[in-house]
């Protein structure tokens, strides 16, 4: 089924300027969406706890902070960017009691709506304006005039107006410069955690620490290492980025393409993909969100053992190591 795409001709951004709208969290995504709304006309408050470490950086870029429970009661358009895991508990000390009818109550991704742990009264409007990118770039595109494409999503429509209010929304933070796309909160959340999970986060991840090791293991300097499997990607994703992987095949040597055919597949093989399929099914029937839910509520042991072996990877060592030499990364 083809998709539905909007950009900025669709967009009415009168909407959204027309509203109050609260920015709950100040981190990734939240300071993107708050400054680009702010420079793009609307009238925007930040919602942060009294000890919240975010305070100051906000307040220094000129934005107004207020609790989150102050935000939630002046605004009638209010976002949630704090971490998944503390959603729920936001929402219902500081957003439930203070919801009016004819509000929207907006997500940057589905997580809590998806697995039912956020249930919203039915005169709120309920939409998703999730960007398909990590916030520091969807802030530094739209400040480069550029964007970052958003997904929308609607799963309570009051008033029938609530896709116009998210269009107009994304339009505000750079999303429809580059492309909106309506789906629904199942599809945004299962995929989203699907790509994290099996292909940008964790397998990119997994495959440049288990290439670094293979090299290092028999002998190769860290350096050389370092270089050929972790510095490098960048430069071969932003070719695949441009142009597809076909576009990336044209740029390398022969010899480059011929292992990428042969090899390629080799390495990321049928029980590989079957592994993914298992992780989709993981996140389709909800173990994720149970498990993930559980390890959060109990203090996060296993995410910070398996975090603080990440960090003590020896590529991490090296790559601080050579970053320092090159100017442009400071
Ligand atoms: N990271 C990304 O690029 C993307 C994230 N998303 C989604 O966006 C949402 C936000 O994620 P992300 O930007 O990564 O979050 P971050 O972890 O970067 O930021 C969390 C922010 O929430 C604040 N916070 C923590 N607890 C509370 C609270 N009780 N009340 C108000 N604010 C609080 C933190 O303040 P403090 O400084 O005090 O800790 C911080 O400012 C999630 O739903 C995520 O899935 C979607 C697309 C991409
Ligand atoms: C890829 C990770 C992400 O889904 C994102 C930046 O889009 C996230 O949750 O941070
Ligand atoms: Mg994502
Ligand atoms: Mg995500």
């Amino acid at each position: 089924m083809a998709v539905e795409m909007f950009y900025d001709d669709d967009a009415d951004l009168g909407i959204i300027q027309s509203r109050k709208v609260a920015v709950i969290g100040y981190g990734s995504q939240g300071h993107a969406h708050a400054l680009s709304l702010r420079d793009s006309g609307v009238d925007v408050r930040v919602g942060l706890p009294e000890t919240s470490k975010s305070r100051a950086k906000a307040e220094e870029e000129g934005l107004r902070v207020v609790t989150p429970s102050e935000a939630a009661a002046e605004a009638d358009v209010i976002m949630i960017l704090a971490p998944d895991t503390a959603q729920r508990k936001i929402y219902a000390e500081d957003i439930a009691p203070n919801l009016k009818s004819g509000d929207a109550l907006f997500f940057g991704h589905g997580f809590n709506i998806r697995y039912g742990l956020i249930q919203p009264p039915s005169d709120v409007a309920v939409a998703m304006v999730a960007p398909k990118g990590p916030g520091h770039l969807v802030r530094r595109q739209f400040v480069d005039g550029k964007g970052v494409p958003c997904l929308i999503a609607v799963e309570q429509d009051p008033d029938g107006k609530t896709e116009a209010l998210a269009l107009s929304y994304a339009a505000g933070i750079g999303g429809a410069r580059a492309g909106v796309i309506k789906t629904t909160f199942k599809e945004e959340t299962e995929t989203d955690l699907f790509g994290e999970q099996a292909v940008l986060c964790g397998g990119i991840s997994a495959l440049i620490q288990n290439g670094f090791e293979v090299l290092t293991e028999a002998g190769y300097a860290p350096e050389i290492a370092y270089f050929e499997v972790l510095h490098e990607v960048k430069l071969i994703v932003d070719l695949i980025y441009e142009g597809g992987i076909a576009g990336q095949r044209y740029s390398v040597s022969d010899t480059a393409e011929y292992g990428d055919l042969t090899r390629g597949p080799r390495v990321i093989g049928p029980e590989v993909k079957e592994n993914m399929r298992k992780i989709l099914g993981e996140i389709q029937d909800g173990t994720f969100a149970k498990e993930w839910v559980a390890e959060d509520e109990a203090g996060r042991p296993n995410f910070t053992k398996l975090a603080e072996q990440g960090a003590r990877h020896p590529i991490e060592e090296v790559g601080k190591k050579l970053r320092g030499l090159m100017a442009w990364m400071k």
